[in-house]
Parts: C-alpha cells; structure tokens; sequence
C-alpha cells in the first residue's frame, strides 16, 4: 500500500488533562496512520491513552481533557483536512458522513428517551438531503443489515427494551448509517459474552468487506485483535512504541514492551502448558513519566545510562515487507 491509501493521519498528537494534582500526560505524542479500509487495532495495558487518543480524533475529550498539540489529518475525497483546531461546525459535518464512533457501552452515545429509529432517522437526515419516509427506510435497512430481527418492529424500540449485544447492533447499525469511511470502535465487544463478542467481531468484519469502511479498533485484547487487524500499533504511556502488521507485531514483537505484552496474554498459538508471565512492575502513575523510556522502569532490556536518560523515537525498522517501526534504543543502534 502507498501513501495514497492514507485516510487519516495522526502526528505528535498531545492530549493532557489540567488537573489539580498535576498534568496527566495521557496522549504524549501520538504518530499513527489509518489506511483506507483496513482494520488497525490499537493494543495496550488500561491507562496508556488508548481511549483518549480516539476520542482526541473527533475532539469527544471529557473536560478538563485538552488537545495540546500536534496535527490529524484527514484525506477526504475532495481534500484533505485538518481536525486539530476545526471549527466545530465542520467537526460536526465530520462526525457520523466521514468517521463514526462505537463505544463499549451503547447506552454512552444512544439516547435513552428517543426510539432507536428515530436517532438513526436524525443522523441520516442531518448530513443527506433525504425526507423522513427514506430516512427511515435506511435506519430498518441498517437494523436488519446488522442482524436485528424484525426490524420494521424493532425501529421503534427504546434502546432499554433491547438485550445487550442487540443495542450494540444497534449502535453500529446508527454508526454506519452515514457510510463513514472510518469507523472507530472503542472496546466495542468488552462488555459481552464470548459468543455475542464473536458475533459482533464478524458483523464488523462483514459490514468493513460491503462498505470498505476503514476500522480503528481499541482493544486491550490480544485475542481480539488477532482476530480482525490488518496492522497493529503498541500503545504505552501515551505513545505508540510499535506499528507493524498484525502478523509481524504478534508473530515476532521487537518491543520490550511488545513482547512481555504478548508474554502475558493466554492464547495466541502457543501450548497449553506455556507459563504466562506477568509485565514487572506497575504502569507508573500518569502524572510521573519516567525519564528516557518511559517502559525503562519495567523493561528487562534496560541498558543503564542510555534508556532512563534519552528517549526513543518511533523508527522504521527493516523488514521485509510493508512498514514496521519501533521505538527503543536497541533498534536505534541497528540504524
Ligand atoms: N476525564 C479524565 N480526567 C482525568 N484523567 C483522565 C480522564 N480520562 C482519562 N484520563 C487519564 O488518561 C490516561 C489514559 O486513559 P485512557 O482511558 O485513554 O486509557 P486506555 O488505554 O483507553 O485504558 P482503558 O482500556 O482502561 O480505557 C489515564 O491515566 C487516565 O486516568
């Protein structure tokens, strides 16, 4: 794939929370790329900043979160565009036609006091010029696509009358009513059980293969994003600290971090009886990154004198095919 395929592109993203205590740092410069139809899953312990950088990109930061800096770029099909410091009129236009969000609970972004039809009804109806009657002709459509059964009765359902996974569906259905071109999901199958998770997973998967739709999937679930990424990116501490495919990221982590990630997570292709081993040490607390590396602390490649003193840069490193970058010391000397 060559830079054209880019659809959106994050650079030294800063977000920083202003709090009383202190500056919590939890996006501290974010470097990142989505490409047109892929799924890129973003992977990493709770805390390191995956949830705020997404929420960075439609600029949905809870106060006192604040965008300190950087740019995101998005290539629309008549130009690209720059999200960081939009007006919020064309952040507006933005969220739904261009990049919609699904969250790990519904109920964060579905009213509770309006019918499921007629939330869809009004996201369609305030980025097409279409009437109610196609409006709602598109929201049972979306019902049914995303596996609702009897639709035409379920378009008028509270979002409470309905199970958990089905007002995921529903979500999604609401989320894709636009055709985004993006579509960010936040631990969007945490919340259910394993055979509705699985469900859901391939749902996404479908409705990505029918509308070619680019998905950002925030997981703390290896498993998961074994399952559907097409690339990987490594958060830790506000940064990423690995991209590559999901294959070369899972199959061969370069990473200190990366690796003893892996290292603790069941599953993923390897006997029963291999020991999992937790990460050392604790994520430092957010307001305290340490010097140098910010992994220094927990790592078991740590080289005194170099890592707790100069940071890493998120480099490529070689690989055969396709990009992979890391950021450590130990690759930086391979250079
Ligand atoms: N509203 C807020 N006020 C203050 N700090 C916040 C707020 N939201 C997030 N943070 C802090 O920002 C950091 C990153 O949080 P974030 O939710 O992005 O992590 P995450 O990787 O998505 O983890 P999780 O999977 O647990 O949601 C954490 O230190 C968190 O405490």
């Amino acid at each position: 794939m060559g830079a054209d395929d880019v659809l959106l592109e994050i650079e030294d993203l800063r977000t920083h929370f202003l709090m009383d205590d202190g500056v919590i740092a939890a996006v501290d410069g974010v470097d990142l790329r989505v490409r047109r139809g892929e799924t890129l899953a973003i992977v990493g312990e709770s805390g390191c900043g995956k949830s705020v950088m997404a929420r960075s990109i439609l600029r949905l930061v809870d106060r006192p979160g604040r965008i300190e800096g950087g740019r995101i770029t998005l290539h629309r099909d008549g130009g690209p565009v720059e999200l960081v410091g939009a007006p919020s009129r064309l952040l507006r236009e933005i969220r739904w036609r261009d990049i919609a969000m699904v969250f790990q609970e519904p109920m964060a972004s579905l009213s509770l006091v309006h019918t499921i039809g007629s939330q869809i009804v009004e996201a369609v109806r305030l980025h097409e010029n279409v009437g109610k009657a196609a409006a709602r002709r598109r929201a049972i459509e979306m019902l049914d696509r995303v596996g609702i059964p009897m639709p035409q009765r379920r378009v008028d359902s509270y979002p409470f009358e309905l199970s958990g996974g089905m007002r995921q569906r529903a979500m999604i259905a609401m989320a894709l009513s636009c055709r985004p071109s993006l579509l960010i999901a936040d631990e969007p199958t945490t919340a259910l059980d394993v055979t509705t998770q699985a469900q859901i997973l391939e749902l996404l998967r479908d409705l990505q293969d029918e509308f070619g739709m680019a998905i950002m999937l925030i997981t703390h679930d290896l498993g998961v994003a074994a399952q559907v990424a097409d690339t990987m990116a490594v958060m830790y501490l506000g940064r990423v600290v690995e991209y590559g495919t999901a294959e070369q990221v899972l199959g061969e982590p370069r990473h200190p971090y990366a690796q003893a990630l892996l290292r603790s997570m069941p599953r993923l292709g390897r006997a029963a009886r291999t020991r999992l081993t937790a990460i050392k040490g604790m994520v430092p607390p957010p307001y305290a990154r340490p010097a140098g590396c910010a992994f220094h602390p927990r790592c078991d490649r740590v080289v005194a004198g170099r890592c707790d003193v100069a940071e890493p840069r998120l480099i490529p490193v070689s690989e055969p095919a396709g990009d992979r970058e890391v950021s450590c010391l130990l690759y930086e000397e391979d250079k």
